[in-house]
C-alpha cells in the first residue's frame, strides 16, 4: 500500500523491479523497520529475477540494502536473502520466511508488551505513541501498536494519544487511520505537546517502536522519540520500546555509531517557510538506554536502564 497517500487514498503498489522498490522505500511509500526488512528480502528476489549477470545482480542487491541507512532491518533482510543467491526460488522462500517471522513476532510482542504495560500501569491505561508502528510498518498488527491492540482486546486500555510525527506525519496520517479501523479510542496531539501532557498527568506510559536497538540498549527511532523519553523521565512514567529481535543490532555498540538519515530541506520547509530556507532534517534520533524503562521483543523484556 502506498503509505504516502493514506489516509485519503488506499492505493496498492505493484513493484516489479529493484529500481521501483528502491524508489518506493526512499519516498516512504513502504516504510517502518520490520516492513523494510521484508521489502529488502523481497527486493533481492527481484534482483535475482532481473539479473543473470553476477555483477549486475550484486549491484542491484547493494541498491536495495542501502536504500535507507538507519533501520537495521533493511540491510539485514536483504543480506539474509542474498545469502541464497543466485537461486530465485530459494531467495523468494527466504524472503517469505522473513515475512512470516515478522508476523509471528508481532503477535508475541503484543502479548508480552500488554502483560508488561498492565503490570507497570494497572487497568485503564492511557498511552502516548509516536510515529507509526502498526501493520503498515510491519506486516500485520505491528510492534508498539500490537501492544495497543492487545490491550484494547483485553479491555485494559482507556485511550491512546498519537503524536503527529513531524514532518511527514506518520502519526497523524497512519497511526490514527490504523487505530480508527481497530476501534481504539484515540486523540491526536502535536509532537511538542507530549512532554506537557505527561507532566499534566494525562499519560501513564509512552510506547513506541525502533529502527535500531544498539548493543547497549540505546534506541534509535523516529525523530521526536527522545523528547518524549525526556518528558517521560521528568514525569516519572515508563518509556517502553517494542521491537522484534530483527531490530536489535549487537554489532552497533551505541547510538552515536548509527548513521542517522537526513532527508533534506524540502519536506520540512514545504510551503510554510520563505523560499530558499534550508533545514536540518534528521529523520531519527537516539534515546539513551538510561531513559528506556523496557525493550520488549518477541523473546524477552530487556531493561537496559538497570545496572547489569
Ligand atoms: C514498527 S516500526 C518502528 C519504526 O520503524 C518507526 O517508529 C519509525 O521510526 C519509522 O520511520 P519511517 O521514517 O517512517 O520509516
Amino acid at each position: 500500500m502506498d503509505q504516502t497517500l493514506l489516509p485519503k487514498e488506499t492505493v496498492f503498489l505493484r513493484l516489479t523491479t529493484v529500481e521501483q522498490l528502491v524508489e518506493a522505500i526512499q519516498r516512504l511509500a513502504v516504510r517502518g523497520a520490520p516492513a523494510l526488512g521484508v521489502a529488502g528480502a523481497l527486493g533481492v528476489a527481484l534482483a535475482a529475477r532481473q539479473h543473470a549477470d553476477d555483477e549486475a545482480r550484486a549491484q542491484a542487491v547493494h541498491l536495495v540494502e542501502t536504500a535507507r541507512p538507519t533501520a537495521v532491518n533493511l540491510a539485514r533482510g536483504a543480506r539474509r536473502a542474498a545469502a541464497l543467491l543466485p537461486s530465485f526460488d530459494a531467495v523468494l522462500e527466504e524472503a517469505l520466511r522473513v515475512r512470516d517471522e515478522e508476523i509471528a513476532s508481532s503477535a508475541e510482542m503484543g502479548r508480552r508488551g500488554a502483560d508488561l504495560v498492565q503490570e507497570l500501569c494497572g487497568p485503564g491505561v492511557r498511552l502516548l505513541t509516536h510515529c507509526n508502528t502498526g501493520g503498515l510498518a510491519t506486516v500485520v498488527e505491528g510492534t508498539a501498536l500490537a501492544v495497543v491492540f492487545e490491550l484494547h482486546r483485553r479491555g485494559a486500555l482507556a485511550g491512546v494519544i498519537a503524536s503527529e510525527t513531524r514532518p511527514l506525519l506518520q502519526g497523524a496520517r497512519l497511526t490514527t487511520w490504523e487505530l480508527g479501523r481497530a476501534g481504539v479510542p484515540h486523540r491526536l496531539a502535536v509532537d511538542s505537546a507530549g512532554p506537557f501532557l505527561m507532566a499534566r498527568g494525562e499519560v501513564d506510559a509512552v510506547i513506541l517502536g525502533a529502527d535500531r536497538i544498539c548493543a547497549n540498549g540505546d534506541v534509535v527511532n523516529k525523530v521526536g522519540s527522545y523528547a518524549h523519553a525526556l518528558g517521560a523521565a521528568a514525569a516519572g512514567i515508563p518509556f517502553i520500546c517494542v521491537a522484534p529481535e530483527s531490530t536489535v543490532d549487537p554489532d552497533t555498540p551505541s547510538g552515536d555509531k548509527v548513521e542517522i538519515e537526513d532527508r533534506g530541506s524540502a519536506e520540512v520547509v514545504g510551503t510554510t517557510a520563505p523560499e530558499g530556507t534550508s533545514a536540518v532534517n534528521p529523520a531519527f534520533d537516539v534515546t539513551p538506554a538510561s531513559l528506556v524503562t523496557a525493550i520488549v521483543t518477541e523473546q524477552r523484556v530487556w531493561r537496559p536502564a538497570r545496572p547489569r
